[in-house]
C-alpha cells in the first residue's frame, strides 16, 4: 500500500474530483459516511457524541459527520472553532446544512471559556485540523487540544489526530497534538503514524477506503510504501517439480561465540525453516557438538579458535553469506572480517556486532559486496548511521545511507523499516511486542540467510524476511501470548507462516 504526503493526498483529491468526476462535496460526504459506519459499528447509539470542528475540509467531514450522527439517535454536539474568518468551501456548506436542525447542538467558539465539560462516557470527534496543518497549533486550537487530552473522554480523530503533521513532527509543539484513542485515516495510512514516538496521539488506526481515483494512486510515485500479504506473496518464487536441493542454494552463517552458540543455532534453524537447499554454519570449536545435536540438518565449518570467529571457509560454493548473531567484537573477529569483506563476492546479511565492528571501522562499507543487506536495531543503526533526535529524521537518514551505499537497510522495531538502494522505504505492519525478545533478531538473519541462498534479490529477500518473520511472531502470539513468546516459538511458527503468506 502506498503511503503519500499530505501534498500529494491533496492532489489525488483534486484529480479524482476532477476526473471520476465528483464534487468536492460529495466526496466528503463519502468521507464521512466511511466515518459514520465505523462509529456505529464500534459505539452504538445512543451515544453522546462531541465533535469539533476546524475551518478546513476536515473539519467539513465532521459537520457532514454530525448530521449523520444525529440522524440516527447519538445526542450530537457541535462547536465550531473561530480560528479565522475563513472556512472552507466544503465546511461552509454543511455547516448551513446543520445550522437549522433540531436534532443537534450547535455552537461556535471563540475562546476555550466556551469549552464544554468532557465526560468519560462521551465520544469526542476531533475534526479541528487534517492533512492541511501547516504549522504548530496555538491559541484557541492549541487550548481546546489540550483540554481534550485532559479528558477521560474517547477520542476518535478523523483523518489524523489534529495537530500531528503527516510526515515531519521534529521541530512540532507536542503539547498541541490530540490524543486520539482511535485515528480513522482516509484512504492511505500517514507516514507519521508508523513512527513510535506518535503512537501516543495515533492510539490504535485504521484506514477507510474513500474510492479515491485508481489511476492515480497507481502512477503516482511515492518513496513510502506499507507492505501487504498480497505484495509480499506476489514476491515469491513457484518450487518446480525437479527441483533438487542444489537448486535452493548454499547458505553460510558465521555464528557463534563463547556463551553465544544459541544465536548460531537459532538462526540456523530459521534458515532451514525457511527454504535453503544447503546451509553450513561457521562456529568456534567449542560448539561442534552442540551444533550437531541441535541442528542435525546443518552442516558445520569449524574456526581454529575455540571461542571465537577468527577465519572463515572456502567461499567458493556458497551463494549468500550472513555474519552476525552471537559473533563477538574480539580483535582477531575484526581481522577476520576485513579478509572476509575483501574476498566474499555474494550478497551478505551483516547483524548485531558484525554491524558494530563495521560501526567502529567504517572504511570497511566500502568493502561490502553488492547487495547486501544490513539488519540492525536502534542503537546498531546509531552506530552505523548516526544519532538522531526523531523518527522522520532517523527514517531520511536510513534512505540516504542505503542509496549512497547501493545496499538495502533494515531498520528494526515495530513497523521495521527497510530503505533499499533505488530510493524507497518498506514498512512492515506484521510482528507484536512479544516479538521483542533475545534471539529474534538472530531468527530474522536465518531467514533473509535462507532467502537470498534461494535468489531472491536482495531487497526481495529482505521485504519477505521481515513479512514472514512477523506474521510467524503474531501467529505464535495468538497460542503462547506475548510475555511467554520466544525466539523458538518464531521458528516453530515458520510453517504456519509460510502456508498463510501463500493462502
Ligand atoms: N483525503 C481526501 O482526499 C479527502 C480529505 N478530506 C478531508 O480534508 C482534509 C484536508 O482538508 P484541508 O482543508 O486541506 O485541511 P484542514 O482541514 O486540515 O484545514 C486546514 C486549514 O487550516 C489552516 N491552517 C493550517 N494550519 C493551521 C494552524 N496551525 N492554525 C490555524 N489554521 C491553520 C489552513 O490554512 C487551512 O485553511 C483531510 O484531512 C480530510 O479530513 C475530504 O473531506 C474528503 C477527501
Ligand atoms: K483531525
Amino acid at each position: 500500500m502506498k503511503i503519500f504526503t499530505a501534498r500529494q493526498i491533496a492532489e489525488i483529491d483534486a484529480y479524482t474530483i476532477e476526473h471520476e468526476p465528483i464534487s468536492s462535496i460529495d466526496l466528503m460526504e463519502r468521507a464521512a459516511g466511511q466515518i459514520f459506519k465505523w462509529i456505529i459499528s464500534h459505539f452504538p447509539a445512543p451515544q453522546s457524541c462531541k465533535v469539533f470542528v476546524g475551518p478546513g475540509n476536515n473539519g467539513g467531514d465532521g459537520l457532514a459527520l454530525a448530521r449523520m450522527l444525529a440522524d440516527k439517535n447519538y445526542a450530537v454536539e457541535v462547536f465550531v472553532l473561530r480560528i479565522t474568518d475563513k472556512i472552507s468551501d466544503e465546511a461552509e456548506a454543511n455547516l448551513e446544512r446543520i445550522r437549522n436542525l433540531n436534532t443537534l447542538d450547535l455552537y461556535e467558539m471563540t475562546s476555550i471559556e466556551s469549552m464544554p465539560w468532557l465526560f468519560k462516557d462521551d465520544i469526542v470527534v476531533d475534526a479541528i485540523f487534517g492533512s492541511g496543518l501547516s504549522r504548530p497549533l496555538e491559541e484557541l486550537s492549541l487550548d481546546v487540544v489540550k483540554a481534550i487530552n485532559a479528558s477521560d473522554a474517547k477520542v476518535i480523530a478523523i483523518d489524523i489526530p489534529s495537530g500531528l503533521m503527516g510526515e515531519d513532527n521534529s521541530k512540532n509543539n507536542l503539547r498541541g497534538i490530540v490524543r486520539a484513542d482511535y485515528t480513522l485515516s482516509l484512504q492511505f495510512p500517514k507516514l507519521a503514524f508508523l513512527f513510535p514516538e506518535n503512537a501516543e496521539y495515533v492510539g490504535e488506526w485504521e484506514v477507510l477506503p474513500i474510492g479515491l481515483h485508481p489511476e492515480i494512486i497507481q502512477t503516482e510515485p511515492t518513496a513510502y510504501k506499507l507492505l501487504t500479504r498480497e505484495f509480499v506473496k506476489s514476491l515469491l518464487m513457484p518450487r518446480k517439480k525437479f527441483d533438487h536441493k542444489g537448486t535452493y542454494g548454499h547458505g553460510l552463517l558465521i555464528s557463534g561465540s563463547y556463551g553465544k552458540m544459541g544465536a548460531a543455532i537459532l538462526a540456523s534453524r530459521a534458515s532451514l525453516r525457511s527454504g535453503i537447499g544447503l546451509l553450513t554454519t561457521h562456529i568456534p570449536r567449542l560448539g561442534y557438538q552442540i551444533m550437531q545435536t541441535a541442528v542435525p540438518e546443518a552442516m558445520v565449518s569449524i574456526d581454529r579458535s575455540d571461542i571465537i570467529f577468527t577465519e572463515y571457509p572456502d567461499l567458493s560454493q556458497f551463494k549468500a553469506v550472513a555474519i552476525g548473531p552471537g559473533i563477538d567484537k574480539k580483535q582477531n573477529s575484526f581481522k577476520a572480517m576485513i579478509d572476509l569483506l575483501k574476498e566474499v563476492k555474494v550478497p551478505m546479511v551483516i547483524d548485531a556486532d558484525a554491524i558494530n565492528i563495521i560501526g567502529e571501522h567504517p572504511e570497511l562499507k566500502e568493502e561490502l559486496p553488492m547487495g547486501s543487506i544490513f539488519t540492525p536495531h536502534v542503537k546498531e543503526f546509531e552506530r552505523l548511521v548516526g544519532k538522531s533526535g526523531d523518527s522522520y529524521t532517523r527514517n531520511c537518514m536510513q534512505r540516504e545511507f542505503a542509496k549512497k551505499h547501493g545496499l538495502s537497510l533494515m531498520l528494526k522495531g515495530a513497523y521495521t523499516a527497510i530503505c533499499c538502494p533505488e530510493g524507497t522505504c518498506y514498512f512492515n505492519p506484521t510482528g507484536n511486542p512479544g516479538m521483542a525478545t533475545a534471539g529474534s533478531g538472530d531468527v530474522l538473519t536465518g531467514i533473509i540467510l535462507s532467502l537470498l541462498s534461494q535468489g531472491y534479490s536482495s531487497h526481495i529477500a529482505a521485504i519477505i524476511g521481515a513479512y514472514l518473520h512477523g506474521l510467524a511472531g503474531d501467529l505464535a502470539s495468538v497460542d503462547v501470548g506475548v510475555e511467554a513468546l520466544t525466539a523458538s516459538d518464531i521458528i516453530d511458527y515458520l510453517p504456519k507462516a509460510w502456508l498463510h503468506l501463500k493462502k
